[in-house]
């Protein structure tokens, strides 16, 4: 939390309404694991912080995912480091005004991928889970990445914002890595492809082409191609790790002081 009575000293025992009151901060950045039964505690302090007109910056997926239309909009809210870490894609779609989103189609998981892209030259899935966890890329709990979950719900993020749909992780069709034992179908890279139009939003596994452009994310790296009525624009960039995920809560608390919203 950024604010003028920081105490460092004090042990808010990881009460964080406690730290809110006491340290009086102009913006708050969330770095709290996702919890996807109830959003908590960050989504209560969000209503609470936007409700005193400060500012919430978040790398938390989780109450964006379950309540995206009671946060959006309803005050400064930066949320780049959601999806794609530090790879504009959040803030990329603030800079596409009038042109209307049709399709949004990605990998938007770096855990998965990496563990892909390592199966897909070898390596076992359990080595490969575990230089993820490592590097800092998988979730606490790595089972939301495995799952699906995690991407699901980027995808929720990026279906309401882009699409403009309202949504929450509970509506999307989710179907993880968990089962497969290859990375290969015949000349195919199998690939965790979240998809979403005005009437499918879904993620699971699809053997790619290599003329896809998603072939060739591989790694950490997650791609996303958006389709509008306009254009169709395909981005890739480092999906996840420390570094990327500070500089997406960092390039929005940049936007916010330059006035971008
Ligand atoms: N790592 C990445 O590549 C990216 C992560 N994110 C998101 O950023 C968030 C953080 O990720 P990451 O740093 O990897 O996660 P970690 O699990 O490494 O860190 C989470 C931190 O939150 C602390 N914490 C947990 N519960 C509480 C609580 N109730 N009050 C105060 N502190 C608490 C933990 O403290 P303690 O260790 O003492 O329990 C820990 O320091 C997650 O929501 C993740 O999805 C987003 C983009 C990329
Ligand atoms: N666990 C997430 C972190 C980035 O949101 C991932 O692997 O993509």
């Amino acid at each position: 939390m950024l604010g003028d009575k920081q105490d460092f000293t004090v042990d808010y025992k990881g009460d964080i309404f406690l730290a809110y009151e006491k340290l009086n901060p102009d913006a708050v950045i969330d770095t709290l694991p996702a919890n996807y039964k109830d959003g908590s505690p960050s989504l209560q302090l969000y209503m609470k912080v936007l409700k005193d007109d400060r500012i919430v910056i978040t790398a938390n997926k989780a109450p964006l995912a379950l309540a995206f239309k009671d946060i959006v909009g309803k005050g400064r809210v930066g949320f780049q480091a959601t999806v794609m870490s530090g790879t504009p894609s959040i803030n990329l779609f603030r800079v596409l005004p009038g042109s209307e989103v049709k399709r949004i189609r990605g990998i938007l998981n770096g855990t998965t991928n990496y563990i892909l892209t390592k199966m897909y030259n070898g390596l076992s899935f359990t080595e490969a889970l575990k230089d993820a966890q490592t590097l800092g890329y998988a979730e606490s709990d790595p089972t939301n990445d495995i799952s699906g979950f995690d991407a699901g719900a980027k995808l929720t993020i990026l279906a309401n914002l882009m699409l403009n749909l309202d949504i929450t992780i509970r509506d999307v069709k989710i179907e993880g890595i968990q089962n497969l034992d290859s990375a290969k179908r015949d000349n195919k890279k199998i690939k965790l492809i979240a998809y979403a139009d005005e009437k499918t939003v879904q993620v699971r596994p699809v053997p790619l082409l290599p003329e896809d452009p998603l072939f060739s994310v591989d790694g950490v790296e997650n791609g996303l191609e958006i389709s509008t009525d306009i254009q169709t624009i395909v981005i890739r960039g480092p999906g996840a790790g420390p570094k990327n995920a500070a500089y997406g809560l960092l390039s929005d608390l940049i936007l916010m002081t330059r006035g971008w919203y």
